[in-house]
């Protein structure tokens, strides 16, 4: 049996997360974290999906992950930060799939990496991760000529923008095509603004009601255009992908991975 730790038990993640561990036979719930004042600190985690476990909310990380080996979080950039710190300091695993990092605090997560295993993804579901392939190639193929724009939609309450995912499928894109994406992107547009420039790659969000996560790359050119669209519809699938991740950190005691790694697809 593989202990699991849940961060941020009550959100939307949290919720689908502790769903897909109580239900499978390998793993168990050790422990599961909300912020403090949560209102269901104190409570039965499994009672959020319905099914009393036996573990109750804590928002004392440092006494309630003492019996975990691995954490899955999706929380906040800094909740995960302060999470990190101390799973470095105990030798826990991470599984990171909170988006909304800056550069220095990534750069946190990679350095946490020498001495833990983590595997730190935007999108840990599976046809995400083979769309990302897929971006590879068109962009190798297409080249120069194309003009990339990214279109994303969630729901309202998404605190991010552009999403996690959008940004890895830019940095996808720009790569194949040799660009940096810091130097390329263009996020929304307003008023006059010129002619599109042919090297940019352009972000457009979508924000509304209850959109799990769409994903569409636009490769648009003289006389045709592709796209390549994602859809999720529901949560699960990023726990699945979040619990193969937390599979593989188990045979991979050190370093920082993603979920190209864990699915083989690097
Ligand atoms: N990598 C992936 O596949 C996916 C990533 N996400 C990302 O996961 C994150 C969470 O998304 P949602 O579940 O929709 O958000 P949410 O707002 O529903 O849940 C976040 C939870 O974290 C809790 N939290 C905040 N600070 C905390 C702390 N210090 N300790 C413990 N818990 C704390 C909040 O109280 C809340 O319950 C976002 O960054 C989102 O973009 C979401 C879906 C898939
Ligand atoms: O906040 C969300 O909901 C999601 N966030 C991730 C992101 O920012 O890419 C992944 C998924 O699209 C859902």
């Amino acid at each position: 049996m593989l202990n699991i730790a849940i961060a941020g038990a009550s959100g939307r993640m949290g919720r689908a997360l502790i769903e897909a561990v109580t239900q499978a036979a390998d793993l168990r719930l050790s422990a599961a974290l909300e912020r403090p004042g949560s209102p269901y600190a104190g409570r039965d985690a499994g009672e959020l999906v319905g099914t009393p476990c036996g573990v109750i909310i804590s928002t004392e990380p440092e006494t309630a992950l003492a019996d975990s080996r691995i954490l899955i979080d999706f929380t906040r950039p800094e909740a995960t930060l302060n999470h990190l710190a101390l799973c470095r300091a105990r030798g826990i695993a991470m599984v990171i799939g909170t988006t909304g990092f800056s550069a220095e605090q990534k750069a946190t997560i990679r350095e946490a990496a020498e001495d833990i295993g983590i595997v730190f993804a935007p999108n840990m579901s599976v046809g995400v991760n083979v769309v990302l392939k897929l971006l590879d190639m068109a962009a190798r193929v297409l080249g120069e000529g194309y003009d990339v724009e990214i279109i994303e939609a969630h729901h309202r309450h998404k605190v991010d923008a552009p999403s996690g995912t959008a940004l890895r499928m830019g940095e996808v894109v720009a790569a194949a095509l040799g660009r940096d994406l810091a130097e390329c992107a263009v996020y929304g547009r307003e008023g006059v603004t010129g002619e599109r420039l042919p090297s940019t790659i352009g972000f457009a969000t979508v924000r509304g009601g209850d959109i799990v996560g769409d994903h569409t790359v636009l490769f648009a050119g003289i006389g045709e255009r592709i796209e390549i669209t994602h859809k999720a519809s529901s949560r699960a699938t990023f726990a699945m992908g979040a619990l193969r991740a937390a599979r593989f950190l188990a045979e991979h005691p050190r370093g920082l991975y993603d979920m190209q790694d864990v699915l083989g697809i690097r």
